[in-house]
């Protein structure tokens, strides 16, 4: 029997809201997993430790804090017989990066620590319980800082454990004087999240000597990264991005040309190994030492697409394309890859498949790829829970993490089934988490939406990008929000990634239009539900999820009554001269884009045709703006300037300004100080 509709009774109450967002940042986040050697036990028993490390808010430090915690796993090479943890967490401080050795005798850290006053990099060598070396990299000055980034970023072993690989910022000639005419050079480095990031070169250690070596003979138009160690440690392999006539930025965007390279430790001679005109990114080589797979997709174009998994035989020389891209979601469900990072080692011992987890439509699925065969099957998709990530595999044995709207991360460990038997996966769980009973989702054909028989206030969150998607996983804020009592609309438009890459290639050209319209429809269609307050509706987005919010609120100037944008694209004919990848605006604006482009007025016509603020006359909506000061991907610039045309309109705009944030706003001040605005934003408007 249907129920009866009842008022739905939002927390308003600025204190208890501050109290549910501090209760919600209580839950962690695996960032990382390593599943050491086998040991076996005097009694016969064979086990690993698996060692994780996560992060977690910490409010009263203003920190994100990271911690790592170690489990013991025994088991008999096809299940696992008994496991849990051994020992508490342990706060880490200070390590920008770590690793073990291959035979996990040795660990590899790389620290900073600031002594009096100055930022210095330390390289430590550990063995057993003592620490056998340190270096000081800052006095050596072999280099510049070094890399700890996910794009370039890596260290790594050789197979021999004698020496230790690295990515770091090439010397920069000093600058005693202004005489000597170099004080004020500067240096382009790859945008957003990489500033300082310029010219990495590969470095060398060897531990013996303690004698750090950079590499020469990789050609001056590339900047290396992701490197590991070839077969036999006879040379390196690493992904190369070109940098002329000048660098494009790198974050959220694999479509920036860049090739698998190959150079020699005894002859210095470099060596292209893949394809001159793509994109590729994640090399892993096999565990028998043969094959490297990688992902590969075009240059240019929309910023994440669908990609191909590439496989490098080692000895044949011969590329084959294991999974090719998918252009409409296949009979059997799978919609192809979108990855944009493989987890550190993602092979089967017997180096046969590949394991990913990779967006399929709205959720996120472990996938097994067979790299014989090309054949895909989905470990997760039978299962209840929301979204996958694999962290690593080792042996076989996966660290996975799954979560949901309304259950925050897990830990838990499985053995690869055989092939064919992929649906007999069992997991066992090492770290449970604490499902949120009060908050609900659905996945629907335009939406997730909380279905409930009161009249509910309904928040639109359309994603950024536009080229990624949001996923069936745990988010902070929709968490507070739904338990505050919202119901949150997240919506994937066509053009997001999980869907096949024919509906990514709608989009480009039909910005401000298709992806408003396709939003639009979605609210529409769950207000016929009955079940949401038409009155009061808001619309919240960061980037592109803001320039869509902004477009919303001019091109449906009565039904948004609260509008929330976090450093929105807002004229793209203006942010073209400011952005760190002008080619985004050409490419979403349906042009093709080249180093060279000569802007025509017509080319700078339809980009502002195409911009929120082409509609700003008609904004009634009251808008609160949240602008990082650091922000390189859409600057500051473009909230200004939308900022000024409401204002002179007599809109109701609050700007909100954070210094030393970037694009994400995600240090913990800016991310809870954006939150608790957002919420009493809505809460003022919607008249709660
Ligand atoms: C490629 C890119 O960064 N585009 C921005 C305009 C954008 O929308 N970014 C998203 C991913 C974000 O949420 O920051």
């Amino acid at each position: 029997m249907p129920c009866p509709h009842v008022v739905c009774k939002v927390l308003r109450e600025a204190a208890e809201i501050a109290q549910l967002y501090r209760d919600q940042c209580r839950f962690p986040a695996l960032c990382r997993a390593d599943v050491g050697p086998v040991i076996t036990s005097r009694y016969g028993g064979q086990y690993c430790n698996v060692y994780t490390e996560w992060t977690q808010r910490d409010l009263e430090r203003n920190e994100n804090v990271k911690f790592c915690r170690q489990y013991i796993v025994f088991h008999d090479d096809k299940s696992v017989v008994y496991s849990g943890p051994s020992g508490n967490c342990t706060e880490i401080k200070g390590e920008l990066l770590s690793v073990d050795s291959p035979s996990g005798d040795m660990k590899a850290v790389l620290r900073e620590s600031t002594i009096k006053g100055e930022d210095k990099q330390f390289l430590e060598i550990w063995h057993k319980n003592r620490k056998l070396k340190c270096l000081n990299l800052t006095t050596l000055s072999k280099h510049g800082k070094v890399y700890e980034d996910d794009q370039f970023g890596c260290m790594v072993w050789s197979h021999s454990e004698t020496h230790l690989l690295y990515v770091a910022e090439k010397k920069r000639p000093k600058t005693e004087s202004y005489f000597q005419g170099q004080q004020f050079e500067y240096y382009e480095d790859w945008g957003e999240a990489l500033v300082n990031k310029s010219s990495p070169v590969l470095c060398v250690l060897d531990i013996e000597g303690s004698n750090i070596t950079v590499l020469e003979g990789i050609p001056a138009n590339i900047s290396p990264g992701q490197a590991f160690w070839a077969p036999n440690d006879t040379g390196l392999v690493f992904v190369g991005w070109w940098h002329e006539p000048f660098r494009l930025g790198l974050k959220y965007c694999a479509n920036r040309r860049s090739s698998l390279f190959y150079v020699d430790l005894a002859s210095g001679k470099c060596e292209q190994l893949s394809s001159n005109s793509s994109a590729v990114c994640s090399p892993r080589l096999s565990p028998d030492l043969c094959r490297i797979v990688y992902m590969e997709c075009g240059v240019f174009g929309p910023h994440q697409q669908c990609n191909r998994l590439c496989m490098y035989d080692w000895y044949t020389k011969q590329t084959s394309v294991v999974v090719d891209v998918v252009q409409r979601a296949r009979e059997d469900g799978f919609t192809g890859i979108y990855s944009s990072m493989l987890s550190p080692r993602c092979w089967s011992a017997d180096s046969q498949r590949v394991l990913m987890s990779c967006a399929q439509r709205c959720r996120k699925d472990l996938l097994v790829v067979d790299t014989s065969t090309g054949e895909v099957t989905s470990l997760t998709s039978q299962s209840e829970e929301g979204s996958w990530n694999l962290l690593n595999i080792h042996r076989d044995l996966m660290v996975v993490s799954c979560s949901s709207p309304n259950c925050p991360p897990d830990l838990r460990v499985g053995f690869l089934p055989e092939k064919g038997s992929e649906s007999k996966m069992s997991w066992v769980t090492l770290e449970e988490t604490q499902p949120q009973a009060d908050i609900s989702w659905q996945t629907l054909n335009f939406m997730t939406v909380h279905i409930q028989y009161v009249k509910l206030p309904l928040i639109v969150m359309p994603h950024g990008g536009p080229h990624s998607v949001l996923v069936s996983e745990w988010f902070l804020s929709t968490a507070v929000l739904c338990k505050m009592g919202f119901s949150v609309l997240l919506v994937n438009y066509r053009g997001s990634l999980g869907f096949g890459q024919d509906n990514i290639l709608s989009l480009p050209g039909n910005i401000g239009t298709q992806d408003v319209k396709d939003v639009q429809l979605a609210v529409d269609s769950v207000l016929k539900q009955g079940d949401f307050d038409k009155q009061k509706i808001a619309v919240v987005g960061g980037s592109h999820g803001g320039f869509l919010a902004c477009h919303l609120i001019g091109q449906y100037p009565e039904f948004y009554k609260a509008c929330v944008a976090r450093n929105p694209v807002t004229n793209l004919a203006s942010m073209i001269g400011s952005t760190d990848i002008p080619d985004w605006c050409m490419v979403e604006a349906g042009y093709e884009y080249n180093t060279d482009i000569h802007l025509e007025p017509a080319i700078l016509e339809q980009m502002l045709n195409k911009s929120p603020i082409k509609h700003v006359s008609k904004v009634k909506t009251p808008v609160l703006l949240m602008l990082g000061e650091d922000d390189k991907r859409v600057p500051s610039k473009q909230g200004i300037e939308y900022y000024r045309a409401l204002k002179a309109l007599q809109v109701p705009v609050r700007l909100l300004w954070y210094p030393g944030n970037n694009h994400s706003l995600s240090k913990v001040d800016a991310e809870s100080d954006g939150f608790m605005n957002t919420a009493l934003w809505i809460i003022q408007h919607l008249s709660l």
